[in-house]
C-alpha cells in the first residue's frame, strides 16, 4: 500500500556492536538493552540490535520477552552449498533474525562488497522473511557545503537502486544513511546536510509500495535526534551506544511530543 502523505513511519533506533565487544561483554549488552525494552516501546519506538554472529542465538533468548528486534550484521546470497566461512540466510532466519545489515561502509571497504553482492544478499534476506538494512553514503566531504548534497545524493543512488534491484517493489527495507566520512568520527555529520541528503534521496524512493525507512549513522549520539527528525525516521547508533545511558536518552529525545 502507498504511504498515506504526510504519515510518518513508526520510528526506529538501533546499534551493531560491529566487532567492539568480546563474548562476555556482548551478553551483558544485550541485557541492558532488553531493560530498555519498556521504555522503547512507551515511546512508540523498534529497537534493534545487531551483535555479532556468535552472540546472535544468546541475544535471541534474552529478547525473548521484549519487542527488541534482533539483528545480523552480514549474511551470504546463496541459501546454502559449498560457501566456507559464510552465513545462510536461512539459517538466520531460523536462529529469530529480523534485520540483515548489508553494504556497511566498513565491509565495503576492508571485504570488496560491492553494490552487485548488496543486491543479491538484499533479494535472498527478502525471500527469507527478513528485512533488509542498506548501508549507503558518500565517500568524502565537500568543501563547498552547496556542492555536497548534490555529490551525496549522485553517490547514494546507485547503491540505493543496485540494493532494491532484485527485491519486489512492496518489500520492506531500510536505509541507514551514513556518510562514510562521519563513520568512526568525533562528531556527527551537519544535520542540515542529512536532512537534504535525505530528503531527495526520498524522492527517489516514491514509487515503492513497501515501507522505507531511513535512519541517520555516523557518530550518532545524544543530543541529535531532534534537528533531524523532521526527515528521517530513526538513528542506527555505533560507539556512542556502547554506554546504555545514551541509548535510553536518545529513547526520551525520540519519543513523539
Ligand atoms: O554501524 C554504525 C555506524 O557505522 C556508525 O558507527 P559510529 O557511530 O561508531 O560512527
Amino acid at each position: 500500500m502507498a504511504p498515506i502523505p504526510g504519515k510518518r513511519e513508526k520510528r526506529i533506533l538501533g546499534t551493531s556492536l560491529k566487532m567492539y565487544f568480546d563474548l562476555p561483554d556482548t551478553n551483558r549488552y544485550i541485557d541492558s538493552l532488553a531493560a530498555l525494552a519498556p521504555a522503547a516501546e512507551k515511546a512508540d519506538l523498534d529497537l534493534f540490535v545487531i551483535p555479532d554472529f556468535i552472540t546472535v542465538l544468546p541475544a535471541k533468548a534474552k529478547l525473548a520477552d521484549t519487542k527488541v528486534m534482533l539483528g545480523a550484521q552480514d549474511c551470504y546470497s546463496e541459501d546454502k552449498g559449498a560457501f566456507t566461512g559464510e552465513v545462510s540466510p536461512v539459517t538466520l532466519s531460523q536462529a529469530g533474525v529480523k534485520v540483515v545489515e548489508i553494504g556497511h561502509a566498513e565491509r565495503r571497504r576492508l571485504f570488496g562488497e560491492t553494490d552487485a553482492d548488496v543486491a543479491k544478499k538484499a533479494a535472498a534476506i527478502v525471500k527469507n522473511g527478513m528485512v533488509p538494512l542498506v548501508c549507503i553514503g558518500e565517500k568524502s566531504k565537500s568543501n563547498i557545503a552547496s556542492q555536497a548534497v548534490g555529490i551525496a545524493v549522485g553517490e547514494c543512488k546507485p547503491q540505493i537502486d543496485a540494493a532494491l534491484s532484485q527485491i519486489p517493489n512492496d518489500a520492506d527495507v531500510i536505509l541507514a544513511y551514513e556518510p562514510i566520512w562521519a563513520i568512526g568520527a568525533s562528531e556527527p555529520a551537519g544535520a542540515d546536510h542529512v536532512v537534504a541528503v535525505v530528503e531527495a534521496l526520498r524522492t527517489l524512493l516514491a514509487d515503492r509500495s513497501g515501507r522505507v525507512r531511513i535512519l541517520y549513522g555516523g557518530s550518532a549520539k545524544p543530543g541529535i535526534w531532534k534537528a533531524l527528525a523532521p526527515a528521517l525516521d530513526g538513528m542506527f547508533l555505533g560507539r556512542f551506544a556502547h554506554d546504555p545511558k545514551n541509548v535510553e536518552q536518545i529513547i526520551q529525545e525520540m519519543r513523539e511530543p
